[in-house]
């Protein structure tokens, strides 16, 4: 009935060029209904950040406003593009391109556990995401499977990554003017902060190891329920199980890449141009897959990236001495 649906809360222009209706999903800093565009019938998601949800007022507007600009500035097949912005006094008001398929959590809790395939593919696509990010000084912080998105209900689908409020934009500019001035009284750690900037890279790192071990296992690596330690001990010591009944069918490969990014300490993580460079993901179906689905217009500069990546898995080939079929 109208009162549930209740449309008088909305920003007056918001509320002109689309109509708000049921809810798809709940974000940690709100929810997300299903729109539709006026003028072209267009399905949308309108993501309503309550601003009161954040402790401080100070809080509210650096996480939406971060949110907000990030969201302007990234432009990857893998990330969610926001399409218009409105707020009002107590909440921010987002409209994002609909994703069919929903959350990939949902996905993974029905499905139990995914195929070693379509998680290789999801993962390929995340690794992209991320790999973008980081290329934009961005690193996510958030990532989990409520932040991952299905463009559609098929397996072999396009994902995309949001909920970009817990991220940062590295303050590359204050370190250059900093170093510009006279390091006499600057400290040590102040030098190695380019060290200190690629551990902040690494923790995407280790929530793309999590990720994936949900996708492949079914369940999460770190829980309050396993075992007898806390949560944030079974995380700091790395501890983790890969119970038989769920891995037993997971390749070695995969395997691999989980442990080698659930590494507890971050000098010593694989980074994502290093997972990129996995020999579980050279796979070359697999990425013929997904970059059909980021690039399907197949435009020129596509294709294009697509042989620089192929030409370079065929080259790591013939270097490691596999024999290629031409
Ligand atoms: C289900 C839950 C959240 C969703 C969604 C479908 N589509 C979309 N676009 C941005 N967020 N979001």
């Amino acid at each position: 009935d109208l009162s549930a649906n209740d449309q008088s809360s909305l920003p007056k222009e918001l509320r002109e060029k689309y109509v708000l209706t049921r809810g798809i999903g709940t974000g940690v800093c709100g929810e997300v209904k299903l729109a539709f565009e006026r003028s072209t019938c267009r399905k949308l998601a309108v993501k309503i950040i309550n601003k009161k949800n954040f402790k401080s007022e100070g809080t509210a507007t650096r996480n939406a406003k971060t949110e907000i600009e990030i969201l302007q500035r990234v432009d990857h097949p893998c990330l969610i593009k926001t399409e218009d912005f409105y707020q009002t006094d107590d909440s921010y008001y987002i409209v994002l391109e609909l994703m069919e398929g929903g959350e990939l959590f949902q996905k993974v809790k029905s499905q139990q556990q995914l195929k070693e395939s379509v998680a290789k593919l999801y993962f390929y696509q995340m690794l992209k995401a991320v790999q973008y990010l980081h290329s934009n000084g961005i690193i996510h912080r958030d990532l989990k499977p409520e932040n991952i998105l299905l463009s559609s209900q098929e397996d072999v689908c396009l994902i995309k990554v949001t909920d970009f409020n817990q991220s940062r934009i590295l303050e590359e500019a204050s370190l250059m003017r900093t170093l510009c001035g006279t390091p006499s009284y600057l400290a040590p750690e102040v030098f190695t902060h380019a060290s200190t900037t690629g551990y902040g890279l690494a923790v995407d790192a280790w929530s793309l190891g999590v990720l994936l071990f949900v996708c492949l296992g079914g369940y999460p690596p770190f829980h309050e329920s396993f075992g007898h330690q806390s949560i944030t001990d079974q995380i700091i010591r790395g501890e983790f199980t890969m119970v038989p009944s769920k891995w037993k069918h997971v390749s070695d490969q995969a395997k691999d890449v989980v442990r080698k990014l659930l590494v507890v300490d971050p000098s010593k993580r694989m980074t994502i141009e290093e997972a990129l460079q996995h020999p579980w993901l050279q796979d070359r179906d697999m990425m013929d897959t997904a970059h059909r689905l980021m690039y399907p217009s197949g435009d020129a500069a596509a294709t294009a990236a697509v042989q620089v990546e192929r030409l370079a898995t065929r080259k790591r080939g013939r270097d490691e001495g596999d024999e290629e079929e031409e």
